[in-house]
């Protein structure tokens, strides 16, 4: 079964893993509701939080990594997520590394990449953005004032034709790649910018 170690989380071939990759710095409400919606909408069996050990395309570190994890586990209380820092493990920061690598290492296992949807308004910009459409299933949710930019970007016009109805959101990990669907849900404004804005958290 690939490279998989200790401490790594534990998924069986045939479930539907949801993949959050971010910053989390700090993890807040706005996460963790993407994450309750992600398991309902696309039928997922387990989300993995994925502590990024730095955005590639940030500028300024973010705080340690013990932190950021220990903050993101009191945050996320639910049976059927795993906070996990499985891309310090593996030496990725690039999504499209990170999610060949957990293919070899998880075979059978159906990854779905989470995002909201200022992740996708920017995917264009992220390395080799086209091969992760192509090879695995994108769940985008709605995030307060992303809507437009989101719809019209440009990885949502590369890949229109591979847009799945939101009305058959649940089939999103069994559809063939590539395929992304774009989930409404009722929208929550928190931000780990704003939260470091207003002293809530330093790193
Ligand atoms: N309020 C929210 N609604 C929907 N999606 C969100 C929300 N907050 C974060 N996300 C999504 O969660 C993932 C990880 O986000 P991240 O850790 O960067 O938090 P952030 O609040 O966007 O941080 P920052 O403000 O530092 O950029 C991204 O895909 C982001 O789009
Ligand atoms: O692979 C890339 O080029 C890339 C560029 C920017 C962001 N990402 C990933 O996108 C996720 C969200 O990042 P962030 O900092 O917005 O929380 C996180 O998993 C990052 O590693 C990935």
């Amino acid at each position: 079964m690939g490279d998989r170690g200790p401490g790594w989380p534990v998924a069986r071939p045939g479930q539907a893993v949801g993949l959050l990759g971010g910053s989390f710095d700090p993890a807040h409400g706005g996460h963790v509701h993407l994450t309750r919606e992600a398991v309902k909408r696309f039928g997922l069996d387990r989300v993995w939080w994925l502590v990024s050990p730095g955005n590639p395309l940030k500028r300024e570190g973010p705080a340690p990594l013990a932190r950021r994890l220990a903050q993101a586990r009191a945050v996320m209380d639910h049976p059927k997520v795993t906070v996990t820092d499985l891309e310090a493990r593996l030496g990725t920061r690039y999504t499209a590394e990170t999610l060949r690598r957990l293919n070899d290492a998880y075979p059978g296992v159906r990854f779905v990449w989470l995002m909201g949807a200022d992740n996708l308004a920017t995917l264009h910009r992220w390395d080799n953005w086209r091969w992760i459409m192509r090879n695995v299933p994108v769940g985008v949710l709605a995030r307060p004032g992303q809507g437009l930019a989101a719809r019209m970007s440009p990885a949502a016009s590369a890949f229109r034709h591979a847009r799945l109805s939101p009305r058959r959101s649940h089939l999103l990990p069994r559809t063939p790649t590539p395929a992304w669907c774009f989930v409404n849900m009722p929208m929550r404004g928190e931000s780990s910018t704003a939260i470091r804005a207003r002293g809530g958290w330093t790193r």
